[in-house]
């Protein structure tokens, strides 16, 4: 799992949105084969959205051969109830991009047949071509999606019973009456999460430290459902430095200089092939874009300890 840390939430949040927009125009998606993103909720991706909607202004992302998925919808409020994720999502994004709304994908919390909405929801994602790239946040007892502690790390899209401090937590939408707060919610399983091409998480904020501890240092645990990305070949989270309050300082400083010394040799992201070679259970191949020669500047900076070299680094990697 990569991660990067960023000095605050707009530089985390500008880091997924142009990390997104690489990856559409990478892609280069078309009608007859579009760029399929995964989609959440929740105060987190606002940033995110804000961003990718700036850009998609400047010309510099399109997501008219875009098609999308969303991860979860509450159960039992109408679809224009202001704090259904369908408003949310046409609020603060859906609305300002040239996505066609025929491509848009979002659970129906009032299905006559829940259950069926679940299946037909699966099967939409895999006659879509699978998910490329699932964009994610994470509640605070390490959710992801609505995949509460204890939910089954091979869950697929179903109705889950939210916990009660999802319910606490998503009560500030609802003027902090928890009687309003829907209590039951579809979502995408771990495991629907998992068969994407790629998986980003972004957690900001302090009130996410003890989640994201638990999720990067920590090992796979269904009680901390997001920490199940360890078994993705391709995951990345990226947050804000309050996000890391939890983590060892060993921890932060890892992962920080392992970034440093990637730039410093020159080493672009790792972009995920154009060319789908089979189904998204089956990732495609990566590849390594690296510059012909290494970054001078990055060259020419006082060079980071390689991992390899560093006493402490060195102790953290055996561990
Ligand atoms: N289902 C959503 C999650 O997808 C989201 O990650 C979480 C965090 O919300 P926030 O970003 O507001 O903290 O809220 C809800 O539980």
């Amino acid at each position: 799992m990569r991660f990067f840390i960023r000095d605050n939430a707009a530089a985390a949040s500008a880091h997924v949105a142009d990390y997104i927009a690489d990856r559409i125009n990478h892609f280069g998606p078309t009608p007859a084969h579009p760029f399929v993103l995964g989609l959440p909720t929740g105060s987190t991706p606002l940033g995110v959205y804000k961003n990718l909607v700036e850009k998609y202004k400047a010309g510099e992302v399109s997501f008219e051969n875009v098609v999308t998925f969303n991860m979860d919808e509450y159960i039992g409020i109408p679809r224009d109830h202001p704090e259904s994720y369908h408003s949310f999502m046409w609020k603060h994004f859906f609305s300002h991009v040239n996505i066609h709304p025929s491509n848009v994908n979002i659970l129906n919390g009032n299905a006559p047949n829940l259950e069926a909405e679940c299946v037909e929801y699966e099967a939409k994602i895999q006659a879509a071509g699978g998910i490329d790239l699932f964009l994610a946040g994470m509640g605070e007892d390490g959710h992801i999606a609505f995949n509460e502690p204890g939910s089954s790390l091979a869950s697929r899209t179903r109705v889950k019973t939210l916990a009660y401090g999802t319910i606490l937590a998503n009560s500030r939408f609802f003027g902090d009456d928890l009687d309003k707060v829907p209590k039951m919610a579809l979502t995408v399983g771990v495991q629907t999460v998992l068969e994407a091409r790629e998986v980003v998480v972004i957690a900001l904020g302090a009130r996410k430290a003890l989640a994201l501890q638990r999720c990067v240092e920590q090992g796979v645990n269904h009680m901390w459902t997001l920490s199940a990305l360890h078994l993705h070949p391709h995951s990345m989270i990226v947050c804000d430095e309050d996000a890391t309050l939890e983590l060892q300082v060993k921890t932060v400083k890892y992962f920080k200089d392992i970034e440093q010394v990637a730039r410093a040799q020159g080493f672009e992201q790792i972009l995920p092939s154009k060319v789908r070679t089979g189904p998204a259970t089956v990732p495609t191949t990566i590849t390594l874009l690296r510059r012909t020669t290494p970054n001078p500047e990055q060259q020419s900076l006082p060079r980071a300890k390689s991992p390899l070299q560093n006493p402490v680094m060195r102790a953290g990697i055996k561990a």
